[in-house]
């Protein structure tokens, strides 16, 4: 009996299809497939297995560890996209589990290293063989922005009507220049009409040199004013949406930092010592919050201080979008089922460029 090796898609393999269309419809389509009993009058319904991932620390070193993030996604179906026309319109399951570190130091390292490192493994789900192990670092990076942007574009715009995420002007806060505040960064300009980008950091040389370099991809036609703020407070103030993504473990941001009386979205993606330690309570006390699933929460956002109000995929599912003047929380920590999703449409759309060739 012989046993195909696994193929291997490296970073450049895998960058090469990553666009905003295939990854913001696998988020979507993982985002609802996690969501329990929903539209059950449907006869093919998506669903997702993904139990707790857990987390392995590097000796005793709390700021180095490693996620185990395996999941089933059962009987969805990818819309079409131009990177891929291939089995469109069946329905599909995929198989998979991701690795990832997390060292928060690295950044510091000479030479300076990303913080999060990964690696998607995918399974025939026929024989539970191993088919491919894909890199998966920018996969993470992209698919966390993209979550940003699905639930920007249900908890902000659509308390607008269908039309404000395509007419709609924002300005929108980014509060940490890491790899997640510049793929933010980049993703909401992609997605959306931003007037004006704030940028804050802890070290304002990065903020400058992120902004220098944004606006280089921009170019000077962009309509887009970027601008480098000197605290949280001053990048948040006349924020519409703000996009935090740092390891503080104390808050950055506080309620007096928000437009006031208007409605404001927040999606929290940094994690601390807690998921929720960059954003202070009193905001959470005002907002309504949003996860991307109930079993992570529950797992991971032990002592948060509100109720949770949904998961993304219902109001995906649903459109139950918060008022015009409400406080929404996006409270981000990512999931399994996402990168299955993710790692599957460029599993796919790498398929379908070798057939085509
Ligand atoms: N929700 C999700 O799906 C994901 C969440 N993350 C989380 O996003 C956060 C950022 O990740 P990356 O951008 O990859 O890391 P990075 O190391 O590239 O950037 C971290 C940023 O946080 C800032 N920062 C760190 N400690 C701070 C402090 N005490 N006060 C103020 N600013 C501080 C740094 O200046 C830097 O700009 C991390 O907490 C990471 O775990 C990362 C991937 C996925
Ligand atoms: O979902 C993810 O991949 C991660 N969340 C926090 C660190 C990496």
């Amino acid at each position: 009996m012989s046993t195909k090796p696994p193929v291997y898609y490296n970073a450049d393999a895998v960058r090469r299809f990553l666009t905003w269309p295939l990854v913001n419809n696998a988020v979507e389509t993982a985002l609802t497939a996690v969501v329990k009993h929903h539209c059950q009058e449907l006869p093919a319904q998506s669903f997702a297995i993904q139990p707790k991932r857990s987390f392995t620390a590097c000796g005793d070193h709390s700021g180095k560890v490693l996620l185990t993030m395996p999941a089933f996604v059962g009987n969805y179906r990818l819309q079409a996209s131009p990177e891929c026309s291939r089995e469109l319109g069946n329905h599909r399951s995929t198989l998979a589990c991701k690795l990832v570190t997390s060292f928060r130091d690295n950044p510091e390292r000479n030479p300076p290293l990303p913080s999060i490192h990964a690696h998607v493994l995918l399974f025939d789900n026929q024989t539970g063989q191993l088919a491919a192990i894909m890199e998966g670092t920018d996969l993470t990076t992209w698919r966390t922005a993209s979550a940003s942007v699905v639930a920007t574009k249900h908890l902000y715009f659509r308390r607008f009507g269908v039309q404000a995420e395509k007419e709609m002007p924002i300005n929108v806060a980014i509060v940490g220049c890491g790899v997640q505040g510049q793929i933010h960064a980049a993703a909401f300009c992609a997605n959306f009409r931003v007037r004006k980008l704030n940028l804050y950091n802890r070290t304002e040389a990065k903020a400058q040199e992120m902004a220098e370099q944004l606006q280089r991809e921009l170019g000077t036609e962009s309509g887009t004013q970027i601008l480098v703020c000197r605290s949280a407070n001053e990048a948040c103030q006349d924020a519409d949406v703000i996009c935090i993504a740092t390891y503080s473990k104390e808050p950055l941001i506080n309620i007096k930092d928000l437009k006031s009386k208007q409605g404001v979205h927040i999606n929290a993606v940094g994690a601390g010592v807690v998921h929720f330690s960059e954003v202070s309570p009193d905001i959470y006390h005002q907002a309504k919050v949003y996860v991307d699933c109930y079993a992570n929460a529950e797992a991971e956002l032990k002592g948060f201080p509100v109720p949770i109000s949904a998961e993304l995929g219902a109001i995906l599912l649903e459109g139950n979008y918060p008022n015009e003047t409400d406080i929404s929380v996006f409270q981000s920590m990512g999931m399994a089922s996402e990168d299955a999703c993710v790692a599957q449409a460029v599993h796919d759309a790498i398929v379908s460029s070798a057939d085509d060739s």
